[in-house]
């Protein structure tokens, strides 16, 4: 017994010690970002880098190993990251909340981090407007198929520069999801800043057909030119055109060739493709 509680205050002292190192290293890394964040300053644009922060919790995860579950890994390195990121510049987030419940709100916390202001708007409308009027500095915005009907990617064909950009998914970390259950909520970061590459991308596109082009069509057109399209998220259709997003993989830029080629291969069906965002691909519990 008494060797027992000798151990366990030994075991004790060592995790104490353990979390000096873990609390120095924390308040080391906030000096650097800081020292970061004097080297940007002057420079245009925002502190908020969703490519650069992806790429640390692939590799943290890409080495990670024992008990300690990856989900609370992740977290923890996101409310390092959401913490830092507004040491540089005044941050904050605006959140779209249609539905009953705190869905979007967790999912803009657990990215975010808890120390920036949320301000929870009705609508995604709003949220574009916030980010765009530069009153918030990102914005979440449920998936187009769960926004409640609310086109909110139709407000990011544009080439205004405060336009918002989708820069981002959410979860970073997609959880398990057992049998029966329902698909976890995903949510859209929009921001005025443009998307990264990380190696691991996908972009979203708006591609402005004639009438009565199915998604299925359109899919295949897409492949014709070498743009493999994950899914199509949404259609909105006018009498005289219809609008589709799709989701393609890789990081595809408004000039990128296979996208002047989807309009010049398709004179008659496609009018036009607009590049509204991109971002890093989600892990997988
Ligand atoms: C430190 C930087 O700024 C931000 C904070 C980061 C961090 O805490 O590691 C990473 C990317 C940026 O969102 C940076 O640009 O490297």
């Amino acid at each position: 017994m008494a060797d027992d509680s000798a151990s366990l205050d030994s075991l004790r002292q060592q995790i104490d010690a353990i979390d000096d190192r873990l609390h120095d290293l924390v308040m080391e890394r906030a000096a650097l970002v800081g020292r970061i964040a004097a080297a940007k300053a002057g420079t245009p644009g925002a502190a908020l880098r969703p490519g650069r922060e992806a790429q640390i919790i692939r590799r943290l995860v890409g080495r990670h190993s024992g008990t300690f579950p990856r989900p609370a890994l992740v977290r923890i390195w996101r409310e390092i990251m959401g913490a830092l990121v507004g040491l540089q510049r005044p941050f904050s987030v605006a959140v779209a909340q249609p539905k009953r419940g705190a869905g979007y709100i967790d999912l803009a916390r657990d990215h975010f981090g808890v120390v920036w202001p949320l301000n929870v708007l009705p609508g995604s409308s709003h949220v574009v407007r916030e980010v765009a009027n530069a009153r918030a500095s990102v914005g979440v915005v449920a998936a187009p198929e769960a926004a409640g009907g609310e086109n909110w990617w139709l407000a990011l064909v544009s080439e205004m520069t405060n336009t918002p950009r989708v820069i981002g998914r959410l979860p970073m970390l997609m959880p398990e999801i057992p049998p029966d259950h329902p698909e976890p909520l995903h949510a859209f970061v929009l921001a005025t800043s443009e998307p990264e590459e990380t190696g691991n991308d996908r972009t979203l596109l708006v591609v402005e057909t004639v009438p009565d082009v199915s998604r299925d069509r359109l899919r295949t057109l897409q492949t014709g030119v070498g743009l493999e399209c994950v899914s199509m998220l949404a259609s909105h259709r006018d009498d005289d055109r219809w609008l589709h997003l799709a989701e393609v993989t890789g990081f595809v830029a408004q000039n990128d060739a296979r996208l002047i080629a989807l309009v010049l291969a398709n004179t008659g069906t496609i009018r036009s493709t607009r590049v509204i965002g991109g971002y890093p691909v989600p892990l997988s519990a």
